[in-house]
């Protein structure tokens, strides 16, 4: 192992990398709490303040992913509509299979410049998560409980909302509706049962009433739904924990283009539309089981120096008066100060390490 794949393990590293994210954070969140003023008077500059600020914190993560575990996803699809992507509003639709699934969708945004106002329908209990939930809140990410009666108004207000968006933006739908499992997978798989519809082997049975209502309240919105297959070279299962360890992943991702025009406006013939839609991915996936390849040509979106400059520029701002605390903490002279904070560092460290 050389050195630096070593440095890219050790918990000093670790701490100073969630430091500088979750300070940062915290910062951008305040920031983010500042443009409410604003919100009545210039709704739009809000917005696009919004779409700055979110790219400042999302974009680490892409950074992280990108240059410090060197991770580089592959696309493959169709030449002509690489031309499009990051130039019109989408609907994205991807399997849910992985730990940092969300993580290659945002580097795949950040590559074609939509990272900042990149939204998914997610569930409620991530709105409350600090920073990056708080954060989501500004952008007008939709949440859900999952449980349609009450989800319903506010799930088509908020799609209502995005009608005038300033700047281009995909939104991301796992139609699954939950991370595969095989538990989910055998449950799932009885419901399509009992519909008679095909069963699927490497997907859960989609849900069909959020995809409906998201092309139905994005119609004159959004010009199409990128059909996403996810997948990672040599069954690698990739994890958050790997990438903070500098580990480096093969993912593989599938696009297709579909212009929302040939998207069924009846509830039931799109559902059926759906289900056909995850027939065919599943198709795509066994045939990646086999073959270790998508259809098409394939192509790596040139890598951008926006995310690295700025997670750099966080850093060294985050870290000069860290550095300033601890001279202070050690000319201070107090042992007991200086003990407790190697101990805390210590029990950090051993924690860590398990
Ligand atoms: C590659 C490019 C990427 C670009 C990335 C861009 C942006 C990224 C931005 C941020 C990244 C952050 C990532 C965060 C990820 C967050 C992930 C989540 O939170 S997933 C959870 C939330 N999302 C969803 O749930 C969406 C899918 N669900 C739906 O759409 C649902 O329809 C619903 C809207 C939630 C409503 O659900 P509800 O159950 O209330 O109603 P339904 O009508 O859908 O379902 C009832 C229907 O389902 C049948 N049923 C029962 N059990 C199952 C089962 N196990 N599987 C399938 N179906 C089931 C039941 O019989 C009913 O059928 P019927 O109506 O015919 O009677
Ligand atoms: C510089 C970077 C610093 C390192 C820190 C990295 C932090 C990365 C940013 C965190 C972003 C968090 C995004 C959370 C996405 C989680 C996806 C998820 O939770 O999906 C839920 C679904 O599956 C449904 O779950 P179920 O309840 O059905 O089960």
């Amino acid at each position: 192992m050389g050195l630096v794949q070593w440095l890219k393990g050790q918990f000093l590293c670790h701490l100073v990398i969630c430091y500088g994210f979750f300070v940062s954070g915290l910062l951008i969140n305040l920031l983010q709490i500042c443009t409410l003023p604003l919100w009545p008077i210039n709704k739009q500059l809000a917005r696009r303040i919004n779409c700055k600020l979110g790219y400042s914190l999302t974009s680490q993560s892409v950074a992280l992913l990108e240059w410090w575990s060197g991770t580089e996803v592959t696309l493959y699809t169709d030449p002509e509509n690489y031309q499009l992507y990051g130039k019109e509003n989408a609907i994205v639709v991807l399997n849910h299979n992985f730990e940092i699934d969300f993580l290659c969708g945002w580097t795949f945004c950040e590559r074609f410049g939509v990272l900042g106002a990149s939204k998914c329908l997610a569930k409620k209990e991530l709105s409350y998560l600090p920073v990056i939930g708080w954060m989501w809140y500004f952008l007008e990410m939709v949440f859900i409980k999952r449980k349609w009666e009450e989800d319903k108004s506010n799930f088509v207000q908020s799609l209502q909302n995005l009608r005038d968006y300033p700047e281009n933006f995909w939104f991301l739908l796992h139609c699954e509706g939950t991370r595969f499992t095989e538990e989910k997978h055998r449950v799932s798989m009885e419901v399509a049962e009992k519909k008679s519809l095909p069963k699927l082997k490497h997907h859960l049975l989609p849900r069909t009433k959020g995809f409906w209502v998201a092309v139905q309240n994005l119609r004159g919105t959004v010009a199409a739904v990128y059909c996403c297959t996810l997948n990672f070279r040599n069954n690698e299962t990739p994890t958050l924990w790997g990438v903070l360890n500098g580990e480096k992943y093969h993912p593989d991702l599938y696009v297709r283009r579909i212009p929302l025009e040939s998207i069924p406006e009846d509830e039931a013939e799109c559902s059926a539309w759906l289900h056909k839609l995850y027939q065919e991915k599943d198709k795509f996936q066994e045939d990646y089981s086999q073959t270790g390849c998508f259809p098409g040509p394939k192509v790596t979106p040139p890598r951008r120096p926006w995310a690295l400059i700025n997670w750099l520029g966080w850093t060294c701002l985050l870290l000069y008066p860290l550095c300033l605390l601890l001279v202070q903490l050690v000319n201070s002279g107090s042992i007991l100060t200086i003990m407790a904070t190697v101990a805390f560092c210590a029990a950090g460290g051993c924690y860590w390490n398990i």
